[in-house]
């Protein structure tokens, strides 16, 4: 399914937490959506779900707007795990399902199939008051499955779970991709969804501060590359002058170690230079974390 926000903006009294926004979201992307705290991210997620209406502008999800009486048709087809996934505590995992799965109209045979591959099938009978934090959150995203919907929105999905719970979120996440679905994610961890989206939006103040691919913001802000070398021993003072008609870096020397940061294009004329006194050398391309500092201005912080 397709996403296209047309000139959207959603006001609550004095607070404007949406100011026009435009964008469109293909079918069978995977789309995280990032900002600080209160830049309205999940302002946006209920607007797309339909759960709020919009104060000016459109949501259309495959071409229905969310305003429409249509609409009750596609919701079915959409998949959502909020921010905190409450529960009944008394129930077990496979109750919680079973009702999840009435209200979704999906036949409650489907549940054992979604909880082996969120990994609860031996625990499904136990009550939820025993489960941990990643455990609920798989649970949470249990519910998402079912229904194989063909869009689906994660709100910091990953929150509570652990490496290899993370790994395992992601291969179901690209199964469903692979199948067709369209997946909306936000998540406070960068690094984590740096690799794994295909584009993004950094939400700064309810507006587009930026949107494209990693590739796309990383060329677009010119960031540093950070080139750390682990020289010879003495040859600090060499690799100042072997640097110096090299122009634009920065460079700090202590001891054997050399920190250079650079624009892209000028990396291999820096390692060309340095070669005859490397050791050792890494290079960190800019993160989603400095492009978010960098596109979130005053406000930015890694939420
Ligand atoms: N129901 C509401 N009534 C009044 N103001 C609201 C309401 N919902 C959100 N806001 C305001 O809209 C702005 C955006 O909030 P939103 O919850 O969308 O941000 P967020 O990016 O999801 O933040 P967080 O990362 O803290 O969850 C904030 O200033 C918030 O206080």
């Amino acid at each position: 399914m397709s996403i296209e926000l047309d000139a959207v903006s959603k006001s609550f009294g004095p607070v404007e937490a949406i100011r026009n926004i435009s964008l469109t979201i293909g079918q069978g992307e995977m789309f995280g959506l990032i900002g600080h705290n209160g830049a309205g991210k999940s302002t946006l997620f209920k607007l797309m779900l339909g759960l709020l209406p919009a104060s000016a502008g459109a949501v259309r999800i495959n071409g229905v707007a969310t305003s429409s009486a249509q609409f009750r048709q596609v919701r079915r087809h959409i998949g959502y795990l909020p921010e905190s996934f409450v529960s009944y505590d008394n129930l077990s995992g496979l109750e919680v399902l079973h009702l999840f799965a009435d209200l979704k109209r999906v036949p409650r045979a489907e549940c054992g199939r979604v909880l082996r591959r969120v990994g609860l099938a031996d625990a499904c009978g136990r009550r939820l008051h025993t489960y941990s934090k990643g455990m609920r959150q798989r649970l949470g995203f249990a519910q998402v499955l079912l229904g194989d919907p063909e869009l689906i929105f994660l709100d910091e999905p990953t929150n509570g779970l652990d490496p290899e719970g993370i790994a395992d979120f992601y291969s179901i996440l690209r199964e469903a991709q692979q199948r067709g679905a369209t997946i909306v994610i936000t998540s406070h961890i960068l690094a984590e969804i740096q690799d794994r989206v295909d584009r993004l939006v950094i939400l700064d103040a309810g507006k587009v501060a930026a949107l494209g691919t990693l590739a796309e913001l990383r060329a677009r802000q010119v960031l540093p590359s950070h080139i750390e070398a682990q020289l010879l021993p003495g040859c600090g003072e060499r690799a100042g002058a072997a640097l110096a008609h090299l122009a634009g870096l920065t460079i700090i020397v202590d001891g054997d170690r050399a920190s250079i940061a650079c624009a892209a294009a000028q990396k291999a004329p820096v390692l060309a230079a340095l070669a005859p006194m490397l050791v050792d050398v890494t290079i960190r391309e800019p993160s989603l974390e400095d492009l978010f500092l960098g596109y979130g201005g005053q406000h930015a912080r890694a939420h």
